[in-house]
Protein backbone atom coordinates (compact mmCIF):
# COMPACT_ATOMS: atom_id res chain seq x y z
CA UNK A 1 0.00 0.00 0.00
CA UNK A 2 1.33 3.68 -0.53
CA UNK A 3 1.37 6.05 2.22
CA UNK A 4 -1.81 7.77 1.20
CA UNK A 5 -3.58 4.32 0.70
CA UNK A 6 -2.70 3.82 4.07
CA UNK A 7 -4.49 7.20 5.19
CA UNK A 8 -7.19 6.60 3.33
CA UNK A 9 -7.74 3.51 5.02
CA UNK A 10 -7.14 4.88 8.40
CA UNK A 11 -10.08 7.19 7.84
CA UNK A 12 -12.34 4.45 6.80
CA UNK A 13 -11.39 3.02 9.80
CA UNK A 14 -12.05 6.07 11.91
CA UNK A 15 -15.37 6.56 10.55
CA UNK A 16 -16.43 3.12 11.68
CA UNK A 17 -14.82 4.12 14.81
CA UNK A 18 -17.51 7.48 14.91
CA UNK A 19 -20.33 4.87 14.03
CA UNK A 20 -19.86 3.07 17.30
CA UNK A 21 -17.52 -0.05 16.49
CA UNK A 22 -14.48 -0.15 19.01
CA UNK A 23 -10.84 0.54 17.71
CA UNK A 24 -9.71 -3.20 17.93
CA UNK A 25 -12.94 -4.37 15.61
CA UNK A 26 -12.93 -1.60 13.24
CA UNK A 27 -9.09 -2.39 12.56
CA UNK A 28 -9.79 -6.18 12.46
CA UNK A 29 -12.98 -5.63 10.54
CA UNK A 30 -10.69 -3.49 8.14
CA UNK A 31 -7.69 -5.91 8.17
CA UNK A 32 -10.54 -8.82 6.95
CA UNK A 33 -11.49 -6.85 4.28
CA UNK A 34 -8.32 -5.94 3.10
CA UNK A 35 -6.45 -9.09 2.72
CA UNK A 36 -4.10 -7.14 -0.28
CA UNK A 37 -2.78 -5.12 3.28
CA UNK A 38 0.63 -6.69 4.56
CA UNK A 39 1.72 -6.65 8.23
CA UNK A 40 3.26 -2.84 7.69
CA UNK A 41 0.53 -1.71 5.93
CA UNK A 42 -1.42 -3.06 9.26
CA UNK A 43 0.52 -1.74 11.37
CA UNK A 44 1.15 1.67 9.51
CA UNK A 45 -2.68 2.04 9.45
CA UNK A 46 -2.80 1.43 13.09
CA UNK A 47 -0.32 3.67 14.13
CA UNK A 48 -2.18 6.29 12.44
CA UNK A 49 -5.44 5.54 14.23
CA UNK A 50 -4.35 5.65 17.45
CA UNK A 51 -2.03 8.74 16.78
CA UNK A 52 -5.64 10.33 15.96
CA UNK A 53 -7.26 8.56 18.93
CA UNK A 54 -4.54 10.18 21.31
CA UNK A 55 -4.83 13.63 19.91
CA UNK A 56 -8.10 13.47 18.57
CA UNK A 57 -9.18 17.00 20.23
CA UNK A 58 -6.48 19.06 18.52
CA UNK A 59 -7.09 17.32 15.47
CA UNK A 60 -10.82 17.65 15.35
CA UNK A 61 -9.41 21.66 15.63
CA UNK A 62 -7.15 21.43 13.53
CA UNK A 63 -9.31 19.50 10.43
CA UNK A 64 -12.70 21.07 11.62
CA UNK A 65 -14.69 18.59 12.57
CA UNK A 66 -14.53 15.03 13.68
CA UNK A 67 -15.17 12.79 10.98
CA UNK A 68 -12.53 10.18 9.52
CA UNK A 69 -10.88 12.24 7.06
CA UNK A 70 -10.93 16.07 8.96
CA UNK A 71 -9.44 14.15 12.27
CA UNK A 72 -6.71 12.72 9.62
CA UNK A 73 -6.13 16.02 7.99
CA UNK A 74 -6.06 17.85 10.95
CA UNK A 75 -3.34 15.05 13.21
CA UNK A 76 -0.83 15.01 10.46
CA UNK A 77 -1.24 18.88 9.76
CA UNK A 78 -0.21 19.06 13.35
CA UNK A 79 2.44 16.68 12.70
CA UNK A 80 3.50 18.68 9.82
CA UNK A 81 3.23 16.25 7.13
CA UNK A 82 3.23 17.18 3.64
CA UNK A 83 -0.38 16.72 3.38
CA UNK A 84 -0.25 17.08 -0.59
CA UNK A 85 1.63 14.31 -1.39
CA UNK A 86 -0.62 12.19 1.18
CA UNK A 87 -4.02 12.94 -0.18
CA UNK A 88 -3.22 12.89 -4.23
CA UNK A 89 -6.77 11.12 -5.38
CA UNK A 90 -4.26 8.88 -6.97
CA UNK A 91 -4.40 5.26 -6.96
CA UNK A 92 -6.07 4.50 -3.63
CA UNK A 93 -4.50 7.52 -1.93
CA UNK A 94 -7.74 10.67 -0.85
CA UNK A 95 -9.09 13.02 -2.29
CA UNK A 96 -6.74 16.12 -2.42
CA UNK A 97 -7.49 18.96 -0.06
CA UNK A 98 -10.40 21.55 -0.94
CA UNK A 99 -9.57 24.99 -0.28
CA UNK A 100 -11.68 25.15 3.00
CA UNK A 101 -9.50 22.52 4.51
CA UNK A 102 -6.19 24.10 3.57
CA UNK A 103 -7.93 26.77 5.44
CA UNK A 104 -6.39 26.08 9.34
CA UNK A 105 -7.24 27.51 12.39
CA UNK A 106 -4.59 29.37 14.63
CA UNK A 107 -3.29 26.68 17.67
CA UNK A 108 -6.16 26.73 20.19
CA UNK A 109 -5.98 28.49 22.85
CA UNK A 110 -7.67 26.44 25.64
CA UNK A 111 -6.04 24.39 27.83
CA UNK A 112 -8.14 21.36 27.54
CA UNK A 113 -8.07 21.00 23.91
CA UNK A 114 -3.89 21.74 23.69
CA UNK A 115 -3.71 18.52 26.31
CA UNK A 116 -6.22 16.57 24.28
CA UNK A 117 -8.73 15.98 27.30
CA UNK A 118 -12.28 16.40 27.87
CA UNK A 119 -12.96 19.69 29.59
CA UNK A 120 -14.34 17.59 32.78
CA UNK A 121 -11.29 15.53 33.10
CA UNK A 122 -9.27 18.63 34.03
CA UNK A 123 -9.73 18.41 37.35
CA UNK A 124 -9.44 15.29 37.83
CA UNK A 125 -5.55 15.86 36.47
CA UNK A 126 -4.60 18.99 38.60
CA UNK A 127 -6.44 17.19 41.96
CA UNK A 128 -4.43 14.21 41.35
CA UNK A 129 -1.09 15.45 39.78
CA UNK A 130 -0.80 19.17 40.70
CA UNK A 131 2.04 20.82 38.79
CA UNK A 132 2.55 17.41 36.79
CA UNK A 133 -1.10 16.99 35.29
CA UNK A 134 0.23 18.94 32.09
CA UNK A 135 2.90 16.30 31.80
CA UNK A 136 1.09 13.61 32.48
CA UNK A 137 -1.88 14.54 29.80
CA UNK A 138 1.04 15.46 26.83
CA UNK A 139 2.50 12.24 27.43
CA UNK A 140 -0.26 9.89 26.86
CA UNK A 141 -0.31 11.50 23.66
CA UNK A 142 2.60 10.21 22.52
CA UNK A 143 3.09 6.11 22.13
CA UNK A 144 3.98 4.26 25.21
CA UNK A 145 7.24 2.14 25.51
CA UNK A 146 6.54 -1.45 25.08
CA UNK A 147 7.89 -3.39 27.76
CA UNK A 148 9.36 -7.34 28.50
CA UNK A 149 8.99 -9.12 31.72
CA UNK A 150 11.82 -11.50 32.36
CA UNK A 151 10.58 -14.77 33.60
CA UNK A 152 13.69 -14.52 36.47
CA UNK A 153 12.20 -18.00 38.05
CA UNK A 154 14.23 -19.26 35.11
CA UNK A 155 16.34 -16.97 33.52
CA UNK A 156 18.96 -14.47 34.09
CA UNK A 157 18.41 -10.83 32.79
CA UNK A 158 21.31 -10.68 30.50
CA UNK A 159 20.59 -14.15 29.37
CA UNK A 160 17.28 -13.48 28.43
CA UNK A 161 18.40 -10.16 26.31
CA UNK A 162 20.59 -12.21 24.58
CA UNK A 163 18.37 -14.93 23.32
CA UNK A 164 15.69 -11.66 22.16
CA UNK A 165 18.85 -10.08 20.32
CA UNK A 166 19.38 -13.55 18.30
CA UNK A 167 15.83 -13.15 16.85
CA UNK A 168 16.38 -9.40 16.44
CA UNK A 169 14.28 -7.75 19.22
CA UNK A 170 17.03 -5.50 20.60
CA UNK A 171 16.48 -4.23 24.80
CA UNK A 172 17.44 -2.31 27.15
CA UNK A 173 17.30 -2.01 30.65
CA UNK A 174 14.43 -0.38 32.37
CA UNK A 175 14.79 1.59 35.63
CA UNK A 176 11.27 0.63 37.10
CA UNK A 177 12.66 -2.71 37.96
CA UNK A 178 15.26 -5.27 37.66
CA UNK A 179 13.46 -7.81 35.76
CA UNK A 180 11.55 -5.02 33.22
CA UNK A 181 13.48 -4.47 29.37
CA UNK A 182 12.14 -1.83 27.06
CA UNK A 183 11.79 -3.09 23.12
CA UNK A 184 14.19 -0.52 20.96
CA UNK A 185 14.02 -2.34 18.16
CA UNK A 186 12.26 -5.19 16.55
CA UNK A 187 8.88 -4.87 19.00
CA UNK A 188 7.28 -6.58 15.99
CA UNK A 189 9.66 -9.91 15.87
CA UNK A 190 8.84 -10.50 20.05
CA UNK A 191 5.31 -13.27 20.03
CA UNK A 192 7.73 -15.20 17.09
CA UNK A 193 10.94 -14.93 19.27
CA UNK A 194 12.29 -18.30 20.86
CA UNK A 195 12.67 -16.29 24.07
CA UNK A 196 8.75 -15.49 24.05
CA UNK A 197 7.40 -18.80 22.50
CA UNK A 198 9.47 -21.10 25.50
CA UNK A 199 7.81 -18.80 28.59
CA UNK A 200 11.21 -16.70 29.15
CA UNK A 201 9.64 -13.23 28.33
CA UNK A 202 6.25 -11.73 28.97
CA UNK A 203 4.91 -8.61 27.43
CA UNK A 204 3.98 -6.65 30.38
CA UNK A 205 3.89 -2.87 31.19
CA UNK A 206 7.42 -2.07 33.27
CA UNK A 207 5.30 -0.34 35.91
CA UNK A 208 2.44 -3.14 35.89
CA UNK A 209 5.57 -5.38 37.19
CA UNK A 210 6.88 -2.59 39.28
CA UNK A 211 3.60 -2.95 41.40
CA UNK A 212 3.91 -6.54 42.39
CA UNK A 213 7.52 -6.43 42.42
CA UNK A 214 7.13 -4.18 45.89
CA UNK A 215 4.61 -6.73 47.17
CA UNK A 216 6.05 -9.17 50.09
CA UNK A 217 7.23 -12.69 49.32
CA UNK A 218 6.05 -15.95 49.75
CA UNK A 219 2.90 -17.67 51.49
CA UNK A 220 -0.47 -18.06 50.34
CA UNK A 221 -1.54 -15.39 47.57
CA UNK A 222 -4.88 -14.26 45.90
CA UNK A 223 -4.92 -12.46 42.80
CA UNK A 224 -8.62 -11.47 43.26
CA UNK A 225 -9.14 -9.54 40.05
CA UNK A 226 -6.41 -11.31 37.76
CA UNK A 227 -8.25 -10.87 34.18
CA UNK A 228 -5.42 -12.10 32.11
CA UNK A 229 -3.31 -12.99 34.80
CA UNK A 230 -0.56 -10.44 34.27
CA UNK A 231 0.05 -9.96 37.77
CA UNK A 232 -0.58 -13.57 38.65
CA UNK A 233 2.48 -14.69 36.21
CA UNK A 234 4.60 -11.85 37.64
CA UNK A 235 3.54 -12.86 41.32
CA UNK A 236 4.46 -16.50 40.13
CA UNK A 237 7.79 -15.31 39.69
CA UNK A 238 8.65 -16.31 43.50
CA UNK A 239 8.37 -19.81 43.52
CA UNK A 240 7.77 -19.29 47.65
CA UNK A 241 4.52 -18.14 46.80
CA UNK A 242 1.04 -20.66 46.42
CA UNK A 243 -1.02 -18.49 43.84
CA UNK A 244 -4.75 -18.44 43.08
CA UNK A 245 -6.15 -16.79 40.38
CA UNK A 246 -10.29 -15.42 40.45
CA UNK A 247 -11.95 -13.21 38.21
CA UNK A 248 -15.62 -12.67 38.34
CA UNK A 249 -15.74 -12.99 34.54
CA UNK A 250 -13.76 -16.65 34.49
CA UNK A 251 -13.87 -16.30 30.75
CA UNK A 252 -11.06 -13.36 31.05
CA UNK A 253 -8.73 -16.26 32.27
CA UNK A 254 -9.17 -18.07 29.42
CA UNK A 255 -5.61 -18.09 28.61
CA UNK A 256 -3.92 -17.81 31.90
CA UNK A 257 -3.36 -21.73 32.02
CA UNK A 258 -1.43 -21.57 29.00
CA UNK A 259 0.76 -18.74 29.88
CA UNK A 260 1.59 -20.28 33.04
CA UNK A 261 2.51 -23.32 31.32
CA UNK A 262 4.58 -21.21 29.22
CA UNK A 263 6.31 -19.84 31.64
CA UNK A 264 6.39 -23.13 33.78
CA UNK A 265 4.80 -21.54 36.88
CA UNK A 266 1.55 -23.10 38.97
CA UNK A 267 -1.66 -21.02 39.43
CA UNK A 268 -4.60 -22.14 40.34
CA UNK A 269 -7.68 -21.29 39.16
CA UNK A 270 -10.71 -20.39 41.33
CA UNK A 271 -14.61 -19.28 41.52
CA UNK A 272 -15.47 -17.42 44.15
CA UNK A 273 -17.00 -20.25 45.85
CA UNK A 274 -13.83 -21.65 46.13
CA UNK A 275 -11.50 -18.91 47.52
CA UNK A 276 -14.03 -18.41 49.61
CA UNK A 277 -13.51 -22.05 51.23
CA UNK A 278 -9.46 -21.63 50.39
CA UNK A 279 -8.96 -18.29 52.26
CA UNK A 280 -7.73 -16.44 54.00
CA UNK A 281 -4.80 -15.18 52.13
CA UNK A 282 -1.45 -14.13 53.43
CA UNK A 283 -1.49 -11.53 50.24
CA UNK A 284 -4.84 -10.31 48.42
CA UNK A 285 -3.59 -8.26 45.20
CA UNK A 286 -6.78 -6.41 44.11
CA UNK A 287 -5.68 -5.18 40.38
CA UNK A 288 -8.90 -3.37 40.58
CA UNK A 289 -11.06 -2.45 37.63
CA UNK A 290 -10.92 1.52 36.84
CA UNK A 291 -11.07 4.37 34.40
CA UNK A 292 -7.61 2.60 32.72
CA UNK A 293 -6.12 6.69 32.40
CA UNK A 294 -2.43 5.44 33.32
CA UNK A 295 -2.74 3.53 30.49
CA UNK A 296 -4.75 5.93 27.67
CA UNK A 297 -1.68 5.85 25.66
CA UNK A 298 -2.51 2.22 24.76
CA UNK A 299 -6.35 2.38 24.73
CA UNK A 300 -6.54 5.63 23.96
CA UNK A 301 -10.64 5.99 23.17
CA UNK A 302 -10.84 5.23 27.00
CA UNK A 303 -10.16 9.12 27.25
CA UNK A 304 -12.73 10.03 25.03
CA UNK A 305 -15.25 7.63 26.46
CA UNK A 306 -14.91 7.80 29.95
CA UNK A 307 -18.25 9.82 31.86
CA UNK A 308 -18.58 11.08 35.05
CA UNK A 309 -21.26 8.76 36.00
CA UNK A 310 -19.24 5.62 34.91
CA UNK A 311 -16.29 6.99 37.05
CA UNK A 312 -18.59 7.20 39.56
CA UNK A 313 -19.94 3.64 38.85
CA UNK A 314 -16.20 2.30 39.10
CA UNK A 315 -15.64 3.27 42.29
CA UNK A 316 -18.37 2.08 43.73
CA UNK A 317 -17.05 -0.95 42.17
CA UNK A 318 -13.65 -0.72 43.58
CA UNK A 319 -15.01 -0.23 47.35
CA UNK A 320 -17.21 -3.45 46.91
CA UNK A 321 -14.01 -5.28 46.00
CA UNK A 322 -11.87 -4.12 48.61
CA UNK A 323 -14.32 -4.90 51.09
CA UNK A 324 -15.07 -8.30 49.81
CA UNK A 325 -11.04 -8.57 49.57
CA UNK A 326 -10.24 -8.05 52.94
CA UNK A 327 -12.52 -10.62 54.33
CA UNK A 328 -10.30 -13.14 52.40
CA UNK A 329 -7.13 -11.56 54.02
CA UNK A 330 -5.48 -13.08 56.81
CA UNK A 331 -5.02 -11.85 60.16
CA UNK A 332 -1.27 -10.77 59.53
CA UNK A 333 -1.91 -10.58 56.27
CA UNK A 334 -1.40 -7.56 53.33
CA UNK A 335 -4.05 -5.96 51.07
CA UNK A 336 -2.95 -5.01 48.14
CA UNK A 337 -5.19 -1.99 46.02
CA UNK A 338 -4.14 -1.24 42.65
CA UNK A 339 -4.88 0.48 39.56
CA UNK A 340 -3.98 2.19 36.40
CA UNK A 341 -5.33 5.09 37.30
CA UNK A 342 -4.48 8.68 37.50
CA UNK A 343 -7.14 9.67 39.52
CA UNK A 344 -7.59 10.67 43.37
CA UNK A 345 -11.44 9.60 43.51
CA UNK A 346 -9.57 6.29 41.84
CA UNK A 347 -7.09 5.89 44.37
CA UNK A 348 -5.79 7.32 47.55
CA UNK A 349 -9.64 8.41 48.13
CA UNK A 350 -10.84 4.32 47.93
CA UNK A 351 -8.25 3.87 50.18
CA UNK A 352 -9.40 6.67 52.53
CA UNK A 353 -12.54 4.93 52.00
CA UNK A 354 -12.30 1.89 53.32
CA UNK A 355 -9.96 3.01 55.99
CA UNK A 356 -13.16 4.74 57.10
CA UNK A 357 -15.31 1.71 56.95
CA UNK A 358 -12.73 -0.60 58.74
CA UNK A 359 -11.31 1.31 61.01
CA UNK A 360 -8.96 -1.69 62.14
CA UNK A 361 -6.85 -1.69 58.70
CA UNK A 362 -4.06 1.29 57.88
CA UNK A 363 -2.30 1.95 55.24
CA UNK A 364 1.43 0.59 55.26
CA UNK A 365 2.43 2.32 51.88
CA UNK A 366 1.07 3.75 48.80
CA UNK A 367 3.15 4.37 45.66
CA UNK A 368 2.53 6.34 42.57
CA UNK A 369 4.08 5.44 39.20
CA UNK A 370 4.08 8.38 36.44
CA UNK A 371 3.38 8.19 33.02
CA UNK A 372 6.92 8.39 31.76
CA UNK A 373 8.60 6.92 28.42
CA UNK A 374 9.38 4.14 30.83
CA UNK A 375 6.37 3.10 31.59
CA UNK A 376 2.20 3.10 32.48
CA UNK A 377 0.57 5.27 35.59
CA UNK A 378 -0.05 2.92 37.88
CA UNK A 379 -1.24 3.49 41.95
CA UNK A 380 -0.41 0.55 44.75
CA UNK A 381 -1.53 0.90 48.32
CA UNK A 382 -0.45 -2.28 51.01
CA UNK A 383 -2.98 -2.22 53.84
CA UNK A 384 -2.64 -4.62 57.36
CA UNK A 385 -4.83 -4.82 60.00
CA UNK A 386 -3.44 -2.43 63.36
C1 LIG B 1 -7.52 -4.24 35.65
S1 LIG B 1 -8.25 -5.72 35.20
C2 LIG B 1 -7.10 -6.91 35.79
C3 LIG B 1 -5.83 -7.01 35.00
C4 LIG B 1 -4.93 -8.14 35.44
N1 LIG B 1 -4.73 -8.16 36.86
C5 LIG B 1 -3.58 -8.14 34.76
O1 LIG B 1 -2.58 -7.71 35.35
O2 LIG B 1 -3.52 -8.61 33.62
C6 LIG B 1 -9.56 -5.85 36.34
C7 LIG B 1 -10.29 -7.18 36.37
O3 LIG B 1 -11.20 -7.15 37.48
C8 LIG B 1 -12.30 -7.97 37.17
N2 LIG B 1 -13.39 -7.65 38.10
C9 LIG B 1 -14.33 -6.69 38.01
N3 LIG B 1 -15.14 -6.71 39.07
C10 LIG B 1 -14.72 -7.71 39.87
C11 LIG B 1 -15.16 -8.25 41.11
N4 LIG B 1 -16.21 -7.73 41.75
N5 LIG B 1 -14.49 -9.30 41.62
C12 LIG B 1 -13.43 -9.82 40.98
N6 LIG B 1 -12.96 -9.36 39.79
C13 LIG B 1 -13.60 -8.32 39.25
C14 LIG B 1 -12.57 -7.69 35.72
O4 LIG B 1 -13.28 -8.73 35.11
C15 LIG B 1 -11.15 -7.49 35.16
O5 LIG B 1 -10.68 -8.66 34.55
Amino acid sequence: MTPGARVSAAIEVLDAIAGGLAAEQALTRWARQSRFAGSKDRAAVRDHVFDVLRQKRTAAHYGGSEAGRALMIGMLHGQKADLDALFTGEGHAPMPLSEEERRFPQTPEDRATNLNLPDWLLPLFDTALGEKADAAALALQERGPICLRVNTARIEVAAAQELLAEDGVQTRANPLTAAALTVTEGPRRIRNSRAFIDGYVELQDAASQAVVAGLPLGGRVLDYCAGGGGKALALAMDPSRQITAHDIDPRRMSDLPLRAERAGVEISIADREQVVADGPYDLVLCDAPCSGSGAWRRAAEGKWTLTPDRLTELTGIQDQILDAAATLTTAQGVLAYATCSLFREENEARVDAFLTRHPEWKATRMDRFDITSEGDGFFVAQLTRD
